[in-house]
């Protein structure tokens, strides 16, 4: 398990990670998600080691990297592929790290075949492309066997075939109760790869919560509705809403990822579209209003829209951000 606890860096003036208090925990997938400069990568090398935090501290199974003897073999990581030597060949490379780490060399051959380079354990590391270097970079986190793994944005510059082998790696590895944390842009493989996410914006936490929880808080989660009497469960609905007591009970409880309430758009009039209710419920209150349907669908958020909602007023670098203007 990696544990933050108030984990902050500051550069000079710029804070860089902000008072970042989470755990990530072993036997799962979890997203590290944010917009660029959100400080997922100084996270994770101060997670690691190679960067000091400013305040607070960050834990691998209750202990800071400093405190280890062998440290690949609690912790590895692939932070930047190709910090390598140019002119070292893959397997001197790794058997460099093995031998600082007390890991027997037989296993340098082991984990070159776990990432599909023994074909090339010879050539020198300077020689390889983006997505080989990646892969050296995996062998070298996994070299140790350790039980946390770090991966920042592993899928860079792989090959469809190489991006699917990462997402069974990843999977198989949390299998296996690892502690599994991953950085990554790409929103449809984080859907597809992670069972929790943690997000954050200019240093601070957004959202931690399962995958599906982060998806289901997003307002672009919609029901359909075709029914010849639309208007009448149209008001039924919006009663919903705003109940005698004045408090929506229509908003959705989502787990710390935010709270929002019932609207109802009518699209014609035959059809509607009704936000922040789930399904059922709008099947239900159809029943009880004794309406016709003649559609009643759900339409799911991706995670990519409900992640641009999340860090809609985070995003630094982003087309539409002034940049130096804080949101
Ligand atoms: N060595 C450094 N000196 C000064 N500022 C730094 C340093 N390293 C990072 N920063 C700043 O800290 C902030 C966080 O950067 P970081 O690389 O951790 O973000 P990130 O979330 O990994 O971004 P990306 O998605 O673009 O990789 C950025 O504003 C960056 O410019």
């Amino acid at each position: 398990m990696i544990a933050l606890r108030g984990l902050t860096k500051r550069y000079g003036d710029r804070t860089a990670v902000d008072g970042l208090s989470l755990e990530v925990a072993a036997g799962k997938v979890t997203g590290f998600l944010g917009p660029n400069g959100a400080g997922k990568s100084t996270t994770m090398r101060m997670v690691v080691g190679l960067d000091r935090p400013s305040a607070g501290a960050a834990l691998v199974g209750g202990r800071r990297y400093a405190e280890f003897r062998h440290p690949l073999r609690e912790v590895g990581a692939l932070l930047e592929a190709k910090a390598v030597h140019p002119g070292r060949s893959a397997r001197r490379h790794l058997l460099a790290m093995a031998r600082s780490n007390g890991i027997a060399a037989g296993r340098v051959d082991e984990v070159l075949g776990l990432v599909g380079l023994e074909g090339v354990a010879g050539k020198r590391a300077g020689s390889f492309s983006l997505g080989m270097g990646q892969r050296l970079g995996i062998a070298g986190a996994l070299l140790g066997d350790p039980g946390v793994l770090l991966f920042d944005e592993p899928v860079n510059g792989l090959d469809p075939d190489g991006v699917l082998w990462v997402r069974r790696l990843m999977r198989s590895l949390a299998a296996e109760g690892r502690t599994v944390f991953v950085s990554s842009h790409l929103m449809s493989e984080m859907q597809l790869t992670a069972d929790r996410l943690v997000v954050i914006g200019r240093g601070r936490l957004i959202a931690d919560a399962p995958v599906a929880e982060v998806i289901a808080a997003s307002s672009r989660n919609a029901v359909r509705v075709r029914s010849p009497r639309a208007a009448e469960l149209a008001a039924r609905v919006e009663a919903e809403a705003v109940p005698s007591g004045g408090v929506p009970s229509g908003g959705v409880p989502s787990g710390g990822v935010g709270r929002r309430g019932v609207e109802v758009v009518r699209v014609s009039a035959e059809e509607l579209v009704v936000t922040g209710l789930p399904v059922d419920r709008v099947g239900w209150l159809a029943f009880e209003a004794g309406v016709p349907l003649l559609e009643l669908s759900e339409e799911k958020a991706s995670l990519e829209e409900a992640y641009m909602e999340l860090t809609g007023t985070s995003v630094e670098y982003g087309a539409g951000a002034a940049a130096g203007v804080e949101a």
